[in-house]
């Protein structure tokens, strides 16, 4: 196989067509690989309505979303505000972005000397990865802090006002809904107002290109997410994501301008194991380019990630599972020791 040295995925797979078998260092060991696809095991993650009206009370939404965090950690929404012409928006753009020259979509994402806007193809450390993943992903703080918007792309022309307006959008409809689980919890609604849990929200952009053999490779490893929850906008006809439930994996269907919400490991900690951040991956498609993008809902370094204090104080729980870490020391953790990180989060 010809290296593929400095270009992106996407440009490489464009440039080679059909003509490809996938490289060797794409192949998943067979302990990982997803195999056969899609079958339908008749599960399927709760789809919620968050629209109020007088046969849908508030506190309904509260409990489908609070049981949907619960037990899968999943679910979907519709009826959530952000209007249809900017989620189709914030696709073409980053459609558009991806299928840019390699060179020129770097250029773009170069800018920042603390690399916290950045774009990489396959993991984050792709020279460490074993076995590399089917994508590129582009990845950037978002607001309410403005200082990195300087650093983020500049090209397709409106990336900055389509994204800035979209993740303002997202935020909102981020807090409403953790506002709802803590109603639901009996955690008090502007616990993620403070304490700075919500202030340094990042967007991370996959875009997984067409794969030979979707059997033998991975978009995105089985993992959870280290975030309070993630936003996810999923392409709307691709199909990819999949969820881990009773040691049975299984699609997240694309709804056509539904998010998809999961609980991320913090609100785990946070909600004292009540809610659980849920182990899921990305297989790849053979035929279609699919593109995703995330909201993750992350803290500021210095935030304390512990069992909400309201949890033992109205009684529902007696005792914490979890100790207590600034975010800092969390990510710290959730980098040394990947998916063994949980040992290392219990009192
Ligand atoms: O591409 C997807 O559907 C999922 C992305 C994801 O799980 C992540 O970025 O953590
Ligand atoms: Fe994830």
């Amino acid at each position: 196989m010809e290296a593929m040295d400095d270009m992106l995925l996407a440009n490489w797979v464009n440039l080679h067509h059909s003509s490809i078998n996938v490289p060797s260092s794409y192949l998943q060991p067979p302990e990982t690989r997803p195999g056969t696809l899609f079958i339908s095991s008749g599960k399927t993650i709760p789809v919620v309505d968050l629209e109020e009206h007088h046969h849908h009370h508030h506190a309904d939404i509260i409990n489908q979303i609070l049981k949907a965090s619960e037990e899968y950690g999943f679910f979907q929404v519709i009826n959530h505000g952000v209007s249809r012409d900017l989620m189709d928006d914030v696709l073409n753009i980053f459609k558009e972005f991806h299928s840019m020259p390699s060179k020129e979509k770097l250029n773009e994402c170069s800018k920042d000397p603390n690399r916290s806007c950045k774009l990489y193809t396959s993991g984050e450390n792709h020279r460490r990865d074993a076995v590399h993943y089917w994508k590129d992903t582009l990845t950037h703080p978002c607001p309410p802090s403005r200082e990195y918007i300087k650093y983020w792309p500049n090209k397709p022309s409106n990336y900055r006002k389509v994204v800035g307006k979209y993740t303002e959008e997202v935020r909102k409809l981020g807090l409403k809904i953790l506002e709802m689980l803590c109603e639901g919890l009996g955690i008090r609604k502007e616990y993620f107002l403070s304490g700075g849990l919500s202030e340094n929200p990042s967007l991370v952009v996959h875009h997984y290109p067409p794969c030979p053999d979707p059997t033998l490779t991975l978009g995105l490893a089985k993992h959870r997410d280290p975030s309070i929850i993630t936003i996810l906008l999923q392409d709307k006809n691709v199909r990819g994501l999949q969820v881990l439930k009773d040691h049975e994996w299984f699609g997240v269907d694309p709804i056509p301008y539904a998010f998809v919400v999961n609980i991320g490991l913090l609100f785990q900690i946070i909600s004292n194991g009540r809610l659980i951040g849920a182990e899921h991956r990305v297989v790849t498609n053979l035929r279609n380019a699919r593109t995703s993008v995330a909201y993750f809902m992350n803290p500021s370094k210095e935030s304390i990630i512990e069992p909400a204090n309201d949890l033992l104080v109205n009684g529902t729980t007696q005792q914490t599972i979890y100790k207590s870490m600034s975010y800092e020391e969390f990510r710290t953790n959730f980098f040394h020791k990947g998916p063994k990180v949980e040992s290392e989060l219990h009192n």
